[in-house]
């Protein structure tokens, strides 16, 4: 059940503790309580999302970032970005950061997941191997706009009774036939790609969501569905911090599963031990913060912040990899804001509002109207250019076409960036935000790309299709002439994709760097798993949580079989 209270929970034991509700912490409460044998306890700091209007209309997304459901972290200044520090939301609710994403769903290529097995020595990793987990995760469903999706997508890439809804765009973007007219126009450098969830991404595809009959799908929403928080063995604890992990000193090992916790810093903390093991599932920033805080890390780091060692791990909080974004607009003679003209006229917010409430279709129904978006590999024979992606299927960049109310853009994503971040304690008190430092840009090669990609969109966007539409570019702009130049333009405009994967990654079994084995355990520990996007070696090249539910699914299963 979930609402549960601390004080009505002690004294109670439970097979497994899962620390955060999120995506990943979800996914594993949902298929380790399918076996009435366990007992689980799921502790999330976040709220519950039931009734949250603006979790549930797709359209209304961006209203989530800095509100109560988000941790509001900011990244220190970024050497990369000219000084400056970006906003660093993650999801603090139940569903955890899928309550409070985009919703765009990508699986990456199949070089991304072969990668990690190559990586790990591990062969339950290769993207044919993870096949069974995509389809479980997955329950594709069509549009609410009732479209014929014929040569959208190819059913043979998805999973058709899954649990979390997937659905191709609804209504027809103001800009959709021009982009598939340059797909024709442009086919040997942009063709159309039926699916590019099919394990190979590259070329122009149809956008596919975390969305089904209107409403987002979160881990919170499908995995933790009311017919499933009713199971009699699943407890969930809400609005409560897990502060840190400590070793009940049994075993030959560091044997950490007593989990310490508290409603708020001024109230009293209480621990609850798992029988079996602990599952760290509180994401990228929070599941290195809690290892550290618990003395898990660099044992020299943690001196200086006042925290005891207990295991020294020196890879815990490194290695943070997330993909930065640039962009490039032009303006258009097309001043018609279609779909979105409820964003800034009251009125149609009323009547766009009652649709949804009434029939879950119309403009609310959706974050991006149907659109497409295009993954694309600076050519392997430009000079200077070292290939940071995971393989030949796989993209450097993506770029996300939009378009509405006088303009068209990219959104232009270095998906397979080389620089690498961190995140490290600020204080020993584990109510503080952490020091996140997303690197951005520090690698000479992923400013490279990221220009070779502003210049690929502009060859997209000059495509004959456009001609009669677009009037001149806004952005990089005229002035903007030269690499330096556009250099300068990428270091002052780049933004996050929050996509932090790594700073608990996996590697092989007896390696000397590295955070996890790759059945997910911490290295040198018992009775300690982590299960979420921090153990990605590598983050995949595409955005990120149908990775996260790859190796959620994958996650329960190693569980599952280690303890029948
Ligand atoms: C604003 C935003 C937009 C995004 N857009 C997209 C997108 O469109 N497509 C895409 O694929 N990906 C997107 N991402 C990334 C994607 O959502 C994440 O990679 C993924 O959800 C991470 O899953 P996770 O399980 O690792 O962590 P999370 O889902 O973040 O879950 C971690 C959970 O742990 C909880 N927690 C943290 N600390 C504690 C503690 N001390 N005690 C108890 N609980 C704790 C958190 O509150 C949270 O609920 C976006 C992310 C954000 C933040």
């Amino acid at each position: 059940a979930d609402n549960e209270q601390i004080d009505s929970l002690s004294g109670k034991t439970f097979d497994f503790i899962i620390v955060g509700g999120g995506t990943a912490g979800s996914v594993i409460a949902n298929r380790l309580t399918e076996d009435p044998r366990f007992t689980v306890l799921l502790i999330e700091a976040g709220p519950n999302n039931e009734g949250v209007l603006n979790i549930e209309v797709p359209a209304f997304s961006g209203r989530l970032t800095n509100s109560p459901y988000d941790w509001n972290f900011t990244t220190v200044s970024q050497v990369g970005l000219n000084g400056r520090s970006l906003p660093y939301p993650r999801g603090h609710v139940l569903g955890g950061s899928s309550s409070i994403n985009g919703m765009v769903f990508t699986r990456g290529s199949s070089d991304d997941y072969d990668r990690w097995a190559r990586v790990t020595g591990d062969n339950g990793w290769p993207w044919n191997a993870l096949r069974p987990y995509l389809l479980k995760n997955e329950h594709w469903v069509p549009p609410v706009d009732g479209r014929n999706t014929t040569g959208e997508f190819d059913p043979r890439a998805h999973g058709l009774d899954g649990v979390n809804y997937v659905s191709l765009g609804s209504y027809l973007g103001s800009i959709d036939e021009r982009v598939i007219q340059t797909t024709v126009d442009l086919k040997n450098e942009f063709p159309y790609n039926l699916d590019t969830n099919d394990g190979t991404p590259l070329g122009v595809g149809s956008m596919q969501s975390t969305i089904g009959f209107g409403e987002r799908s979160s881990a919170a929403r499908s995995y933790l569905a009311s017919n499933f928080r009713q199971r009699v063995n699943l407890h969930i604890l809400t609005d409560t911090t897990v502060t840190q992990i400590l070793s009940t000193g049994l075993g030959v090992r560091p044997d950490f599963r007593i989990v310490e916790l508290a409603s708020s810093v001024t109230r009293p903390r209480t621990r609850f031990t798992a029988a079996n093991e602990v599952i760290l599932s509180a994401g990228s920033i929070a599941t290195p913060q809690i290892l550290l805080n618990s003395g898990i890390g660099d044992k020299s780091e943690l001196a200086k912040v006042g925290v005891q060692s207990a295991v020294h791990l020196p890879d815990v909080g490194k290695n943070l990899s997330d993909q930065p974004v640039t962009s490039a607009a032009w303006s258009t003679n097309d001043p018609d804001p279609g779909l979105q003209a409820w964003q800034h006229n009251a009125t149609i917010l009323v009547e766009v509002l009652k649709q949804w409430n009434e029939t879950r279709t119309g403009p609310l129904v959706v974050q991006f109207p149907r659109q497409e978006t295009a993954w694309w590999r600076v050519p392997s024979n430009t000079p200077g250019f070292k290939d940071s992606s995971a393989g030949p299927k796989s993209p450097h960049i993506e770029i996300a076409l939009g378009g509405s109310g006088g303009s068209v853009s990219g959104a232009v994503v270095l998906v397979s960036p080389l620089s690498r971040g961190s995140v490290a304690l600020k204080t020993n008190n584990p109510f503080d935000a952490p020091l996140i430092d997303v690197a951005f840009l520090t690698d000479e090669n992923d400013v490279f790309a990221l220009r070779e990609g502003i210049k690929a969109t502009k060859r997209f966007f000059g495509g004959p299709a456009w001609k009669d539409l677009i009037i001149g570019e806004t952005s990089p702009g005229a002035n903007v002439t030269n690499d330096d130049e556009l250099t300068e333009y990428i270091r002052n405009s780049a933004g996050t994709t929050l996509h932090a994967v790594g700073t608990a990654a996996m590697s092989a079994r007896g390696a000397s760097y590295g955070v996890v084995d790759p059945d997910m355990r911490v290295k040198g520990i018992s009775g300690l798993r982590i299960v979420d996007a921090s153990i990605m070696p590598f983050v995949i090249s595409g955005h990120t949580q149908a990775g996260v539910y790859l190796i959620a699914e994958r996650g329960a299963d190693l569980i599952k079989s280690a303890w029948v």
